[in-house]
């Protein structure tokens, strides 16, 4: 049958915009049975972050010989640090027919969109980009120079909201994940539908 692979699902947007808040309601919601992947990144440990849960945590050398072994699926550099996704996990996930969600910055988003263009593409935006910096200041995990760069980051993001399937806002984090949900359920139905016509097709006379 077709379609018989899970789903790929990316959710991006600019930092501070609430992907990481949305993704764990996401994930507490027991509705949505969605693996996810964690990726790997140089950049220090927040407090309370955990490796293998939170991240893969690691050092620039090691990050880099795992690009030039093409071990991820895309990989970005985000304000000085490295991030990627490890491709082996994502691979194994679709092939046993679970679905996938990743959550990722926005030039590796494009760049999965190329090797998967039948994933969902899912940007998370801010109410307004005042909001996104009262967001990413509330937050308190960064310097004022790192807010800076992250809110210039955001700036050229938004920019790419028409490469996504669907737009959804971040004004409350319980209406988004359930937009999010909607978005989700109603890809499945869409394949599944797909999937059955063309099923009956090829056996009807
Ligand atoms: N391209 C890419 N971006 C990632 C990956 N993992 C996380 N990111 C993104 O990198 C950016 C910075 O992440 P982080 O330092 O954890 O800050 P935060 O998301 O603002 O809390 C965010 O936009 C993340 O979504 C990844 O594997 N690949
Ligand atoms: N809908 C929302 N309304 C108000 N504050 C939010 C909302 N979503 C997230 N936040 C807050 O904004 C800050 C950034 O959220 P976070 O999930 O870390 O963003 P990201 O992962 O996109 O960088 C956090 O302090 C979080 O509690």
């Amino acid at each position: 049958m077709r379609h018989e692979r899970g789903l790929l699902i990316v959710l991006s947007g600019p930092s501070g915009v609430g992907k990481g808040t949305v993704r764990k309601a996401i994930f507490d919601n027991k509705d949505l049975d969605l693996q996810y992947s964690i990726s790997m990144t140089t950049r220090n440990p927040r407090e309370g972050e955990v490796h293998g849960v939170d991240y893969f945590f690691t050092s620039k050398e090691d990050f880099k010989q795992k690009i030039n072994e093409d071990k991820f699926l895309e990989w970005a550099e985000f304000v000085g640090n490295y991030y990627g996704t490890p491709i082996d996990y994502v691979e194994k996930t679709l092939s046993e027919g679970k679905d996938i969600f990743l959550e990722i910055e926005v030039q590796g988003a494009l760049q999965v969109k190329k090797a998967f263009p039948e994933g969902i593409f899912i940007f998370l935006a801010p109410p307004s980009m005042r909001e996104l910096q009262n967001r990413i200041v509330t937050r308190g995990t960064e310097t004022e120079d790192v807010i800076m760069n992250r809110m210039n980051a955001a700036k050229e993001e938004i920019e790419m909201m028409d490469a996504y399937d669907y737009v959804v806002e971040n004004d409350q984090v319980d209406l988004a994940c359930d937009r999010i949900k909607a978005i989700i359920l109603s890809e499945h139905l869409k394949r599944e539908r797909v999937a059955n016509y063309y099923k009956r097709m090829m056996e009807a006379e």
